[in-house]
């Protein structure tokens, strides 16, 4: 992820010890008159939607058609099959486990500097809100084994073994390594669907050049889940991004029709969330899909996010076979930089802000 990310990142504030916490603070208080709509804190409504993102097998020959579908309704989806071991995804989640279980203060020895993008603080999308979020992330972009020591001086290795380089003998799966690797699939799968060559894309593909960060989010138990907001609602400023989510329920993704509509954990299974370079790529064909995280009473929530995007020197722009008289380009090209600079200034209206006008009948901007 390019550097500019900091952009998007103010000085972490109000980390706050949500063990010790019996009641729900002033401070992390939502109601609908701290945010637009789309903000509100859960209602028993969304809940009671029955129908939720697909869940596509990679092994299944239709795969590709099923991946199609489901980015241009949903702009998100599960994918079984994937071929990340689940052993990889347990060490994942307990590293992040004893990461968000160190103490405040030692934590906060690995704070996001100010100008920085890797480490501990607030979602880094707390800036856009009055009101802070029930959650705390470790941001990790390149090595982190700085971090690591920081946090573990005794013991960093086992958070270097996860993240960096891993001796075959102890772990031949690397968490980075292989999410590149599905990253690369996936974006195959997309492209095909839009009847696109991954080939025809030079940047694109398993072993190509895609830069990526990994995010980890902790969502404590919360006294009142009801007036709390675990992440606000937002789009991914990548071109798709991979989450695993440990076994409790919290991610929602907006559904038009039908609201806000829970992504349940399926065991072995990861979500794709469609970001907006790919909306960019695709004309608007494949919406980025916003999204928010909830809380509850009783369990510790985990995440860990891989976001994807283009290597940090390539221009992302409508692909040129998907345009013609009748669909002019509907956005600018950006490079990921440029966009994170967008975002951090425009958050969730930055797609708008690159977005063409066009003046022809029938294309309204
Ligand atoms: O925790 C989740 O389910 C969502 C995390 C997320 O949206 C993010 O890290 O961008
Ligand atoms: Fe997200």
């Amino acid at each position: 992820m390019p550097s500019r990310v900091s952009d998007a990142i103010k000085p972490h504030r109000h980390v706050l010890d949500f063990t010790s916490l019996k009641e729900l603070p002033e401070s992390h208080a939502w109601s609908s008159l701290d945010s637009p709509s789309s903000n509100n804190p859960p209602t028993a409504a969304d809940s009671s939607v029955s129908e939720s993102v697909p869940v596509i097998d990679l092994d299944d020959p239709k795969a590709q058609e099923l991946v199609g579908r489901a980015c241009k309704t949903w702009g998100a989806f599960q994918v079984k099959n994937h071929g990340i071991e689940t052993s990889l995804l347990d060490r994942i989640e307990s590293t992040g486990k004893s990461l968000f279980s160190l103490p405040t203060h030692q934590k906060l020895k690995a704070a996001r500097a100010v100008d920085g993008v890797s480490g501990y603080g607030v979602a880094r999308i707390s800036s856009f809100f009055s009101k802070l979020m029930w959650s705390e992330g470790f941001t990790i972009l390149g090595s982190p084994v700085e971090h690591a020591r920081q946090l573990w001086p005794h013991d960093y290795n086992h958070f270097w073994y996860v993240y960096t380089y891993v001796p075959p003998i102890l772990m031949h799966v690397q968490y980075d390594k292989e999410m590149h690797k599905l990253a690369g699939r996936l974006m195959g799968l997309m492209l095909g669907s839009l009847g696109i060559a991954q080939e025809d894309v030079d940047w694109a593909g398993p072993n190509k050049e895609g830069a990526a960060a990994i995010q980890l989010n902790s969502y404590p138990a919360c006294p009142d889940p009801d007036r709390a907001m675990g992440l606000a609602a937002h789009t991914d400023s990548t071109l798709l991004t991979i989450l695993y989510q440990n076994n409790t329920s919290g991610l929602q993704v907006l559904r038009d029709a039908s609201g806000w509509v829970t992504v349940p954990p399926v065991p072995g299974a990861l979500v794709v969330n469609i970001g907006d370079l790919l909306h960019i790529l695709s004309n608007g064909s494949y919406p980025s899909v916003l999204h928010r995280a909830v809380v509850n009473r009783t369990q510790q929530r985990l995440s860990v996010a891989y976001l994807y995007g283009p290597p940090s020197n390539v221009k992302i722009s409508p692909l040129s076979k998907l345009l013609d008289p009748t669909h002019p380009p509907l956005y600018r090209p950006v490079t990921w930089t440029e966009y994170l600079g967008a975002k951090a200034k425009h958050f969730n209206e930055a797609l708008s802000s690159v977005r063409l006008c066009i003046a022809r009948t029938g294309l309204v901007n």
